[in-house]
């Protein structure tokens, strides 16, 4: 089973909380202009809400009362008036709000994205993808919401109710203290209801991810699924996940509806003691009916906003845990490596300017040879381009993948790493491209710790090729030159040298054939050439191959080896091998086993040795 437990922590919290809220206000200042004048709107549609029923209650007792009819079109048409502006400011409003609201979440999607952007390997290896997409789409949506319905009309929906009492006391101060007798049940009501709505909505939140990540995992997966007839089980599960997020929702609903349902009812029993009370004030003449109608008019006012809490409440609860979650996110440090300053650096002895922003410019003479001697077993003289120096790495604690593996590589030579599954050839390849950090030892490149280069300096000399091609939607010349200028300019380049171009040529739009998600269009062997001619097009002075461990038939084989010789020639190339057969030619081939160099040489050199080499080759040969 691929589900179980709760995948996500979905903290159902406070539905306001201070720290959180100043940080948010950071996003918001840049458009305060605009929520100020939202901000400013809101008093003047309270004062056009409070305005119609004191029309109608001057209405009545001034004209409709004393049988006056002249006056009476005006005071229509004030009516009609103040409705109407009411509405036009209520335009302007939600309009200035959802902007602000809409620039904000555009904001946080920029930081948020940069932000992941920067993280380490390691945090991606931790991190279910699933929960950082719904990082960047729902909980910044939901930011959205608040905007929409939350914080700012909270502020209008107060300053009407302030404004319906200080009227009504005013009218009358009697009436409005027995209308007012239903409030202290409401409020009880209010925060009963609230206790009950939130535990209710820990449990959606939470079958909600359930959902969610199940639909991920089994969509992602169909192939299996079917493959494997699964079908029936996974609909299973999923009416299972289905039923219980229903369930979940259940509650919700319920409170929801009788908080509503108890609201409106205090909203008719409100009304029912200002026919009662006001209807004797009448008969006494203490109060006028005009008011009496003015009154009921407030107290509907007075209940609307109210009802529509529950609503706003949760919002506000569900955009709470939203920001929680994307500063969690944000706060997070685990970035990817940053140069580390040599202490040659940091005296000022080397051209720490270049060595950190560009390509580094080989270091000669004597600078050079005091470099190659730090590199262990390698003779001074000799001119090394990699050198993998005792190095030590570990992905979980004490648990070494590679235990001082040491390895030169002379400038332009072919290595391949071979080995059993699992003994950390890849892994070698990953720290080279700085994915981590080595622990113990260190890799430098022309003698230059690669730990004091910048990435991108680091990155530009080196051409990785995956062991699964990663293809991404858009056409074929922009997954070899990924969209960078000077890539694409060698793109058709690129694809002739690893003989791309053949298969390439035949597609009825050539180079801007399209290319769907994953590149589920092309085949294996397809996939790989179109990744190797965007090594090529990079044109990096080091590669970095992982040679694909999906069989492809015999006719692709020769194609992607002959592609290979394209992509390898005039670079250093270091290549995880898992075909014996396609690494005969290297220069030297090292043979990792359980994290340390085991055996080292020429093709020739290892079978006559009759080791490890020769039984991994007996084993492939035989099958
Ligand atoms: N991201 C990771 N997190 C934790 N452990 C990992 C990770 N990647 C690899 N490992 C572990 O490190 C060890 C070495 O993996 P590595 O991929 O380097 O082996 P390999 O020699 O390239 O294997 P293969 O020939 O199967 O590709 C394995 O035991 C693997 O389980």
């Amino acid at each position: 089973m691929h589900f179980g437990g709760i995948y996500e922590d979905e903290t159902v919290g406070k539905v306001y909380d201070r720290r959180l809220m100043g940080r948010f206000f950071a996003f918001i200042l840049p458009y305060r202009r605009m929520l100020v004048t939202a901000l400013l709107v809101l008093p003047l549609i309270a004062a056009s809400k409070l305005a119609q029923p004191w029309i109608i209650k001057v209405a009545i007792d001034e004209h409709i009362v004393k049988g006056r009819m002249e006056g009476l079109p005006a005071l229509a048409a004030g009516f009609l008036a103040v409705i109407f502006a009411e509405s036009i400011l209520m335009f302007a409003q939600v309009y200035l709000l959802q902007w602000v609201g809409q620039r904000v979440m555009y904001d946080i999607r920029v930081k948020l994205f940069s932000h992941i952007q920067r993280l380490s390997t390691r945090f991606f290896d931790q991190t279910p993808v699933g929960s950082l997409v719904s990082r960047l789409t729902s909980d910044i949506e939901v930011l959205g919401e608040m905007f929409a319905a939350g914080i700012v009309t909270v502020v209008g929906d107060i300053l009407v109710l302030a404004g319906i009492v200080g009227i009504m006391l005013w009218m009358n101060v009697r009436l409005s203290l027995v209308t007012f007798s239903v409030l202290p049940v409401l409020i009880w009501v209010a925060f009963a209801f609230r206790k009950w709505m939130r535990l209710a909505f820990r449990q959606v939140r939470a079958r909600q991810a359930n959902l969610s990540a199940f639909l991920a995992e089994s969509i992602g997966g169909m192939a299996v699924v079917q493959l494997f007839n699964r079908e029936r089980e996974e609909a299973e599960e999923f009416r299972r996940l289905n039923a219980s997020y229903v369930e979940a929702n259940l509650p919700v609903i319920t409170w929801d509806a009788a908080l509503y349902a108890v609201v409106e009812s205090l909203s008719s029993v409100a009304v029912a003691l200002i026919i009662w009370y006001g209807g004797g004030e009448i008969v006494k003449g203490t109060l006028s009916f005009g008011s009496l109608v003015a009154f009921i008019q407030y107290i509907e006012k007075f209940f609307s906003p109210i009802r529509d809490l529950s609503a706003k409440y949760s919002i506000m609860q569900g955009a709470m845990a939203s920001l929680e979650r994307i500063f969690a996110l944000l706060d997070n440090n685990d970035r990817e490596p940053e140069p580390v300053p040599s202490p040659e650096a940091a005296t000022g002895t080397v051209r720490t300017d270049s060595r950190l922003t560009q390509a580094l410019p080989p270091p000669e003479g004597e600078e050079l040879r005091a470099r190659m001697q730090a590199c262990k077993g390698s003779p001074a003289h000799a001119l090394q381009s990699i050198c993998f120096n005792d190095i030590w790495f570990a992905y979980k604690d004490r648990d070494y993948v590679l235990k001082g593996f040491s390895l030169q590589m002379k400038r332009g030579e072919k290595v391949a790493l071979v080995g059993e599954t699992g003994g950390g050839k890849t892994t070698v390849t990953r720290l080279l491209s700085r994915l981590y950090d080595v622990e113990r030892g260190s890799i430098t490149i022309d003698g230059t710790d690669i730990r004091e280069l910048q990435l991108p300096a680091l990155r530009k000399r080196i051409g990785v090729v995956l062991q699964d091609p990663y293809l991404f939607s858009g056409t074929i010349a922009y997954n070899i030159s990924l969209g960078d200028p000077d890539a694409l300019k060698r793109v058709e380049r690129a694809a002739a040298v690893v003989g791309a171009d053949r298969f390439i040529r035949e597609l009825p739009h050539g180079y801007d054939e399209e290319v769907r998600e994953r590149g589920v269009n092309f085949s294996a062997g397809e996939r790989q050439l179109i990744s190797f001619a965007r090594a090529v097009a990079f044109d990096p002075e080091i590669l970095v191959l992982d040679e694909a461990t999906a069989s492809v038939d015999t006719a692709s084989e020769r194609l992607i080896q002959q592609g290979l010789e394209g992509l390898m020639q005039g670079r250093t190339t270091l290549v995880v091998a898992h075909r014996l057969s396609t690494i005969r030619d290297a220069d030297r081939i090292v043979v990792i086993h359980r994290g340390e160099k085991a055996e080292e040489g020429t093709h020739a050199e290892l079978m006559a040795a009759q080791g490890l080499y020769y039984r991994l080759y007996q084993l492939q040969f035989k099958d």
